[in-house]
């Protein structure tokens, strides 16, 4: 039905969601299939031409999820895997992409997550160390300024940490950014990238629109409600929703997004360059020892860890405000293992 070309013109008429290089094709698990995000970012993956078998895993419904995607004309393969087979779902996987957990509601910050999502990510990574410890892990669970210290922990414990490969996933981010400063600047998101460090979630999401062509040019009040929105754009999808979850679909979106950079450097595409929560030497002497920034991906995963930049006045005071809070939400992942 949709030519490589079409599916390209038709998930991104923006930019183009899925590139592809060459040759070497891989395994992808999604642990949380079953969920709001699970299943479109399944969906997605199985139009992703890099992807050459879907293994899709939940606690309830991945199975059924597995079947109806199964359908889609594309070359790879899905099974699906029901809540007593967490190892065999993971068995010969290269990429793992969790959204498995609660979501928000309405007055809740997704700290508010952590006594629920905490253990289930702290879970799944023990069963990658087990099964699929050279994978590369790529966490959307909330918070992700902890779930992704919880699994590098968990991993660590195990003794097959490498941090050149696990990732928390700040795509969204930089997904809304392109998307808002495009409507303010009146330019097509393609035209309006923006890098978006720190972590994710409110004040920890620092968006450097001084170095964007078109975002250094705002100013005032235009600039100050731009980086709300930047920062705080989870909550008008979690309250517009009413109670019925927070974003899915343009999670799924980019989720997909951030998976085919992952795939193409791991097939030694070079110049795949993109923000994303890492291990991070950025603020290690200030104890903050994960970080979003610009990230060259490669065959290894991490490949390098861009410096910030220079930042505005503004920018660094947005920075002073991340830097305590993303520092707390870290320690709190790591103590949760320790
Ligand atoms: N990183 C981001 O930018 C971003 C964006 C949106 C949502 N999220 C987070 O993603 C998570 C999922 O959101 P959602 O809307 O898909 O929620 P959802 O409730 O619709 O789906 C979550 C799924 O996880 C499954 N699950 C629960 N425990 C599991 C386990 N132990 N193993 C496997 N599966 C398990 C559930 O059965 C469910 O199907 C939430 O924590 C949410 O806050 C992150
Ligand atoms: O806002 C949320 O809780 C979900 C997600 O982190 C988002 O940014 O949309």
């Amino acid at each position: 039905m949709f030519s490589r070309s079409a599916i390209r013109t038709l998930a991104a008429p923006s930019s183009r969601l899925f590139s592809s290089s060459s040759a070497r094709h891989t395994k992808v698990a999604v642990l949380g299939a079953g969920g709001g995000i699970g299943q479109p970012l399944s969906l997605l993956l199985k139009s992703d031409p890099l992807v050459t078998s879907l293994s899709l895993y939940d606690i309830r419904g991945a199975p059924g999820v597995a079947a109806d995607v199964g359908h889609v004309d594309t070359a790879s393969e899905v099974k699906g895997y029901a809540a007593d087979s967490l190892d065999a779902a993971l068995e010969g996987v290269e990429v793992v992409v969790i959204p498995a957990g609660v979501p928000r509601k309405p007055g809740m910050t997704r700290d508010d997550l952590f006594n629920t999502n905490a253990s289930i990510v702290r879970d799944l990574a023990a069963a990658v160390a087990r099964v699929a410890p050279t994978a590369a892990v790529l966490i959307i669970s909330n918070p992700v300024n902890s779930t992704v210290p919880i699994v590098a922990a968990t991993l660590e414990k195990a003794g097959v940490f490498d941090p050149k490969r696990v990732f928390g996933v700040t795509t969204l981010d930089v997904v809304r950014a392109a998307r808002f400063l495009g409507g303010v600047a009146n330019a097509k998101p393609s035209e309006t990238p923006v890098t978006v460090i720190g972590g994710h979630s409110g004040a920890t999401i620092v968006p450097l629109l001084s170095q964007s062509d078109k975002g250094k040019s705002v100013s005032g009040e235009v600039y100050e409600k731009l980086v709300h929105r930047i920062q705080f754009g989870g909550d008008e999808v979690v309250q517009a929703k009413e109670g019925a979850g927070s974003a899915t679909l343009s999670m799924a979106y980019a989720g997909a997004k951030f998976t085919n950079a992952v795939l193409r450097g791991l097939n030694g595409e070079k110049g795949v360059v993109t923000p994303t929560f890492v291990k991070s030497p950025l603020f290690a002497d200030q104890g903050i020892d994960f970080f979003s920034s610009n990230v060259e991906l490669g065959p290894n995963g991490v490949e390098k860890i861009h410096p910030i930049g220079e930042l505005s006045a503004e920018e660094k005071k947005l920075l002073d405000a991340c830097l305590p809070e993303l520092k707390k939400n870290i320690e709190k992942g790591k103590a949760f293992v320790a």
